[in-house]
């Protein structure tokens, strides 16, 4: 599509663009993370969309299950020739993020390329690099990563597959001793992998140290026949990522050599003896990385849908406002506006989040490779904080967006619902929120109870400012508001420690208090993440070197997301007394004014997002807004309309209504 082609395209969309008073390659800049990032991600996608052999010679929609894994595998391994075809030494999670929309429903490399190849990097030594690192960048060998069982996802010290060491021959017994133990859900697991990392309980000298990570060959390398010992197979299918193999995996007695157990951080020597790593949840190390890699991943699912959403509120015209004149864009309706752009301000505050919790992880890295493990529990509880929330604002965002969109919306040529599967499956797998949340809470009370020992973590030093808790500001700039976030947060925390503690005077054991508690707890890491994503949005806007008119626009929805959150949550502030109930009337009032000053430049916003049609997939969403057209000829791909009478009439609807005469 010809963007500067006016002529194609619809006119609703002409005039919305016409309205664009900011720059919006600036904003794209700013969206990808700088100019070159910019440049890098067009190259990548040109490259995607003009290569046939992405193409798709029906709907996934209507293809078998066999068909749909057979074709994205297809596609998965022409994407990864085409990878390695280009030149080395740039940042892959870039890339990653440019894929975004070329292989559709999951995929069966995935898991290989996100977690597989990081547990090497992560969790193996230099020697165990060499043998394997090298092998799996060139996709010689393809793994996944084998940690949840029928019986146990999230507790991970309850996993029961079982690593024994066997000093005589120097070698680890892999065994499922039940059917619970059974691995159950790593992605392309069931038909693609032929090696996997397994999370196993690791046993020796007669003791258990727990879960530990192995590389076991699953398959043989020629034949791609599973190997004696090895029970494997897909699950099944799934809520959506259908396209993916995820699958189970049984041991019987399964040896590998000792050199196997990824020993970067703990050993088995050849005499058995362990040897404990430097912190004992290092083993834990390619969830934490997975988790920083979701942010950014939810943020562009949520750019798909209010691409979509907001092109489509701009081009469908339904009942009236004014009476007796012609239908208005349904953009035009505030409760629209309300349902598309809060969804537009929350992307750029997972894009700055997503950022920072990254440079974060960056210096923690750095620090555990001169033997520092002291802000590894300060990445944990952001990384499981920011995961958590950007999972669920960014599916529920998704959400609305498709029912934005009304009927259309459940169609699956909108690619709302795959959008939608394809995001809030990042709620539950990689730490469901809620435990996630609960470890948040689990820092926050500790971190609050230690208040004047210095800890060096700084995401929760706020805890220590209890002056503010007494002062509530009555100025209402983007810093103060942030200020009241800071106050929520706090005040839900000393209340929880409170209530806590209460409990445990009372004669409670710490954990049924705990459990007592968790409600509260909940919302206490909710708030504590929020405040931290509305810091790095206002900061970020605040400092960032940009004409004004794209300052303008991220300012106002900087201060639309901040507004938003708090009449979401306006108890918590007025518990507080962070905020009165009339600040909160004033604030209701001003995001009303918010929305319509955005209103004129959504589109524009959506378009700095800068999403090919290729990739988009959306019949609603395209670019020139020529919805109808494409609604229509979607429909007719439909098999059904192959006949005008399909066979199902003659087997089963002429016997019913013949059956009466
Ligand atoms: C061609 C070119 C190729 C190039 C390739 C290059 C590759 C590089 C690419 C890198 C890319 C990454 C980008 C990713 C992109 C994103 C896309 C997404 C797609 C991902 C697909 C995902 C598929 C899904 C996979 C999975 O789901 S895997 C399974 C995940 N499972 C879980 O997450 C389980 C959750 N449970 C837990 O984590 C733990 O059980 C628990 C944390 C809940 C509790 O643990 P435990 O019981 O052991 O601990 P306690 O509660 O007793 O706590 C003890 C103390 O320890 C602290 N703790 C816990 N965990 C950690 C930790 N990780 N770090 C630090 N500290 C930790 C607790 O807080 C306690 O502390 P305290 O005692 O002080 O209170
Ligand atoms: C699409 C998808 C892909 C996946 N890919 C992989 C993969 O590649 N590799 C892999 O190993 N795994 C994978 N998983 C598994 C995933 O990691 C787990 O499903 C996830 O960790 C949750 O564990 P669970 O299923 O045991 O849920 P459960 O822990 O059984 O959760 C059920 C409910 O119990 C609650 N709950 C559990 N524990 C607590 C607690 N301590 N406190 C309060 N509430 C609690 C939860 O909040 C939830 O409401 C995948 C899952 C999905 C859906």
């Amino acid at each position: 599509m010809d963007k500067n082609n006016e002529r194609e395209c619809n006119e609703d969309l002409i005039r919305e663009r016409r309205k664009c008073n900011f720059n919006i390659e600036e904003l794209t800049n700013i969206v990808d993370g700088g100019k070159a990032r910019t440049a890098r991600r067009r190259e990548i996608q040109r490259l995607l969309i003009n290569d046939p052999e992405f193409l798709d010679e029906i709907p996934q929609d209507y293809m078998s299950h066999e068909d749909r894994y057979s074709n994205e595998l297809r596609k998965s391994a022409h994407l990864m020739q085409k990878l390695a075809d280009q030149e080395s030494g740039h940042d892959i999670h870039q890339d990653i993020g440019a894929l975004t929309g070329i292989l559709k429903d999951g995929n069966p490399l995935m898991v290989h390329l996100s977690m597989f190849i990081p547990a090497i990097l992560g969790q193996a030594n230099s020697e165990q690099q060499e043998k394997w690192l090298g092998r799996s960048l060139r996709n010689e060998i393809i793994g996944t990563y084998a940690q949840t069982e029928l019986g146990h996802g999230t507790f991970v010290r309850g996993l029961e597959t079982r690593a024994t060491y066997d000093p005589t021959v120097e070698e680890f017994v892999l065994h499922t001793p039940t059917i619970t133990a059974t691995k159950w859900w790593p992605g392309g697991l069931g038909k693609t992998c032929n090696y996997c990392v397994v999370m196993a309980q690791l046993y020796t000298q007669g003791r258990c140290y727990g879960p530990h990570p192995f590389i076991v060959q699953l398959r043989d390398e020629e034949t791609h026949r599973s190997l004696p010992g090895i029970t494997l197979g897909e699950i099944g299918p799934r809520l959506g990522l259908n396209s993916n193999d995820n699958g189970f995996l049984k041991f019987e007695n399964h040896r590998i050599p000792r050199t196997n157990m990824l020993m970067k951080h703990s050993q088995v020597l050849k005499d058995g003896t362990y040897v404990k790593p430097l912190h004992n949840k290092l083993s834990y190390g390619t969830m934490m990385l997975v988790r920083v890699g979701i942010v950014g991943a939810c943020s562009r699912s949520l750019q798909y849908a209010v691409t979509i959403a907001t092109r489509y509120s701009a081009v469908r015209h339904q009942s009236e406002i004014v009476p007796g004149q012609p239908e208005p864009q349904i953009l035009d309706y505030q409760t629209q506006q309300y349902k598309v752009i809060p969804q537009i301000a929350s992307v750029f505050a997972l894009i700055f989040s997503a950022r920072s919790l990254s440079k974060i992880q960056s210096s923690v890295t750095a620090k555990l490779k001169d033997g520092n493990t002291d802000l590894l529990p300060e990445l944990h509880s952001l990384s499981s904080g920011l995961k958590a929330l950007s999972s669920s604002d960014a599916s529920w965002g998704v959400e609305v967006c498709r029912l934005a969109c009304g009927g259309h919306g459940y169609l699956a040529s909108s690619n709302l619902p795959r959008t939608y599967t394809g995001t809030t499956c990042a709620i539950t797998y990689e730490g469901e929120n809620t435990v996630l949340l609960l470890q948040v809470a689990r820092y926050l009370i500790k971190s609050y109870r230690s208040i004047g020992k210095e800890t060096g973590a700084s995401s929760v030093s706020y805890l220590a400012d209890q002056t503010s808790l007494a002062s509530s500001s009555s100025s209402f700039s983007n810093k103060a508001l942030v200020q009241a976030f800071k106050l929520s947060a706090l005040s839900l925390v000393a209340e929880a420690e409170a209530r806590l503690q209460k409990l445990c005077d009372m004669g409670q054991e710490f954990y049924h208090a705990w459990n007592y508690c968790s409600v509260l707890l909940l919302k206490c890491a909710e708030a504590h993440t929020r405040y931290y994503i509305c810091e790095k949005y206002e900061q970020t806007v605040d400092s960032l070197k940009a004409s004004e008119g794209v300052k303008n626009v991220l300012q106002s929805l900087c201060r639309l997301y901040l507004i938003y959150h708090i009449t979401l949550t306006h108890g918590d502030f007025l518990k507080c007394g962070a905020l009165t109930p009339r600040n909160i009337a004033v604030l209701e009032g001003e995001m009303c004014d918010l929305l319509a000053v955005l209103r004129p430049q959504a589109v524009s916003i959506v378009d700095a997002f800068d999403i090919p049609d290729e990739l988009l997939g959306s019949t609603l969403g395209c670019w020139d807004g020529n919805v109808y057209q494409r609604l229509y000829d979607e429909a007719l791909k439909s098999p059904l309309n192959k006949t005008d009478v399909p066979d199902a009439y003659y087997k089963y609807l002429l016997p019913l209504m013949k059956s009466s005469l």
